[in-house]
């Protein structure tokens, strides 16, 4: 059975409907993205699937006992403010010296616990919110746009990361992106959107769908070339039980 899925879901925000007759399923593991233009209902969709937004007709089902982390766009933090990443974790509720390590070490980041957040760089903030949603154990992790912010090979390094963590340890992963062929790089399953699902497939056969050409054209070549030349060589000692042959096979 998927984690979540939807039925003929509608969403609307007073007479204006923003989603439509969305049917979706995410299974356990996979890693999903969803591409869309601005305003075309993608993070209304999040917000349904966490059931943060009441649908208007349709349904959406979540597994029994299902874990969601959620990894959210950014949070606006105030730099004078005295918080160690340590503490940061410990909000709002208390977790292990151990879980606090190990989350960290996920998002890539060990080094960071007695950091101040408010010194933190970009791509530093966005794993340490990674490793906060990862202290829930999630089944599946939910990333709205979390490397807005970021420039190019920052939003590569955070998806190869986010690939590393569905690798260790097994969770299915959901992200809104607009860094398209970046992270369509790093997905199995891409779904394009605007307002429903216009195409869905893998990264090559969504990038090559007449649907997604008329929604972005072609012109993102750039960036999926970036992630490929980097995927090819970087990190293969990080991750030596990682096989990687998939990303440069299509
Ligand atoms: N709380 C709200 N109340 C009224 N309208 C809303 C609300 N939230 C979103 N909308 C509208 O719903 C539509 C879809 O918005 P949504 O934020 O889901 O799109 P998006 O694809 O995530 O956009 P972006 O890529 O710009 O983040 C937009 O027209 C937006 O103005």
């Amino acid at each position: 059975m998927s984690l979540i899925q939807t039925k003929d879901l509608t969403l609307a925000y007073g007479g204006n409907t923003v989603l439509r007759d969305v049917n979706i399923e995410i299974n356990r593991g996979e890693i999903v993205t969803i591409v869309g233009p601005n305003g075309s209902g993608k993070s209304s969709l999040l917000r349904a699937l966490i059931g943060a937004a009441k649908p208007a007709k349709g349904i959406v089902t979540r597994a029994e006992g299902l874990k969601i982390g959620y990894v959210p766009q950014s949070l606006s933090i105030d730099a004078t403010l005295p918080l160690s990443v340590k503490r940061f974790l410990n909000l709002p509720s208390r977790v292990s010296k151990e879980a606090a390590r190990v989350a960290l070490e996920d998002a890539g980041v060990p080094e960071l616990a007695s950091r101040q957040l408010g010194a933190l760089s970009g791509g530093q903030f966005q794993r340490v919110l990674l490793a906060r949603a990862l202290l829930q154990s999630p089944d599946i992790l939910i990333l709205d746009e979390a490397t807005q912010g970021l420039d190019q090979p920052g939003a590569a390094q955070f998806y190869r990361q986010i690939e590393s963590v569905r690798q260790t340890r097994g969770c299915a992963v959901l992200m809104v992106s607009h860094d398209l062929h970046v992270v369509m790089a790093a997905s199995d399953r891409v779904l394009c959107f605007n307002g429903h699902v216009c195409c869905q497939g893998t990264p090559q056969v969504v990038a090559d769908a007449p649907e997604y050409r008329a929604l972005f054209g072609t012109g993102t070549q750039g960036a999926l070339a970036l992630y490929r030349h980097e995927h090819d060589h970087n990190h293969d000692h990080d991750h030596p039980d990682h096989d990687h042959a998939h990303k440069e096979a299509s």
